[in-house]
């Protein structure tokens, strides 16, 4: 690891949580103190501690055993580091009173995008992505989605073994706000008769003929629908909840809006589960442990080389480094060819 003397960098987890982001948090402190090449202080509460001066110190101790923790010790938020007192000149004096001379954020294509715009006017950040929806470009794989997958995939099969003693159509549905990521892993684990993503519009009549299918050859027939997906008839997903703190619709309910109308179609006793925030609760898996430590030890290094503006990404098995506009170009959606991979087993 380069010596660079010592960097003082605060680091902020920002968006919704994902299992690893404290993985993340322990991998660059304790490099960096390993290493004598940097120490930390966090922001509590994601932007917001960053705009309203809320700090907690960050050293070996505080991140002793935190690995194996879900959620994240230093809090997060959806505050807009733009608005109320926020702002660069804000930032910029936070991090000089507090001889703070780099920020390392976590987060989502929402909180890269702030980050973006802050390096834009001169801030030094580094990113380290952050979703459990897989959904952000130039990185094969984000930390916490493993262990989402791994979530949905456990409840599914206890989904079944309900459904096979009832001869019921189960439908499970899981998070995945643009993209489907969760439901093809999940649903293709535990051998679902029906996975619906937000990347195909389907006809409720294609989805009655898959399940009527499976219950014709003695299965109870297992439906995976992510929360973003769409009826072909419908012009945006369901969302029945208000909006959240950005403004965004509060998606979910499509599965249990899907349940009765099987019912009806098909006449086949049908019941919903949503699973929701239990996909990104508890412990991480240990691929998303290693995945998010190595992110957070590559992401200290990019901050000590000044490559302000780059987030780390895992590609193949390496970590690289990439510009925050690459990696906010493009949502990472499932290719058309894995669908139609998985397709294939329906019905
Ligand atoms: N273009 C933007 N400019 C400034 N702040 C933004 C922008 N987009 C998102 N944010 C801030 O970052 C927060 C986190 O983004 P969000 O999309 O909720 O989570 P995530 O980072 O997990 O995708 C948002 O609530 C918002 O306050
Ligand atoms: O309930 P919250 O915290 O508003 O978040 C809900 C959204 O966050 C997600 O869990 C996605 O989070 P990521 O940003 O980690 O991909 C979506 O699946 C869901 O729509
Ligand atoms: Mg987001």
């Amino acid at each position: 690891m380069q010596q660079n003397g010592d960097m003082r960098i605060g680091i902020l987890t920002s968006g919704g949580d994902a299992p690893g982001l404290n993985a993340v948090i322990r991998g660059a402190v304790l490099t960096g103190s390993q290493t004598g090449t940097a120490d930390f202080v966090g922001f509590r509460d994601g932007w917001r501690g960053l705009v309203e001066e809320d700090l907690l110190p960050l050293g070996r101790h505080e991140v002793k055993g935190i690995s194996k923790q879900g959620g994240t010790i230093i809090g997060t938020s959806r505050t807009n580091p733009f608005e109320g007192i926020g702002g660069v000149d804000r930032v910029n004096e936070v991090m000089k009173r507090n001889g703070i001379d780099a920020i390392m954020a976590i987060g989502g294509e929402g909180t890269l995008a702030a980050a973006k715009r802050l390096t834009d006017a001169g801030v030094p950040i580094v990113g380290v992505p952050k979703t459990v929806d897989n959904d952000l470009g130039a990185t094969d794989y984000s930390f916490g989605f493993d262990t989402a997958v791994g979530i949905a995939t456990d409840a599914m099969d206890r989904l079944r073994t309900t459904g096979d003693s009832h001869g019921r159509c189960m439908v499970a549905e899981v998070m995945g706000r643009h993209v489907g990521w969760i439901a093809l892993h999940s649903g293709m684990a535990a051998g679902a008769h029906v996975i619906l993503i937000p990347e195909r519009k389907t006809s409720f009549a294609q989805i009655t003929e898959w399940v009527t299918s499976a219950k014709d050859r003695g299965r109870a027939p297992l439906v995976v629908v992510a929360e973003g997906f769409a009826l072909d008839n419908m012009s945006d997903a369901h969302s029945e909840r208000g909006l959240d703190t950005f403004g965004r619709p509060r998606l979910g309910g499509i599965g249990e809006m899907i349940a009765p109308m099987i019912e009806d179609a098909t006449g086949i006793e049908t019941r919903a589960t949503t699973l929701g925030h239990i996909q990104r609760g508890g412990t991480p898996s240990a691929f998303d442990r290693v995945l998010a430590t190595r992110l957070g030890m590559a992401a200290l290094q990019c901050a000590l080389d000044e490559n302000w503006g780059h987030m780390v990404a895992l590609q193949r098995t390496n970590i690289v480094s990439v510009p925050f506009a690459e990696a906010l170009g493009k949502l990472n959606t499932v290719p058309d060819d894995r669908y139609d991979e998985a397709r294939v087993l329906f019905g």
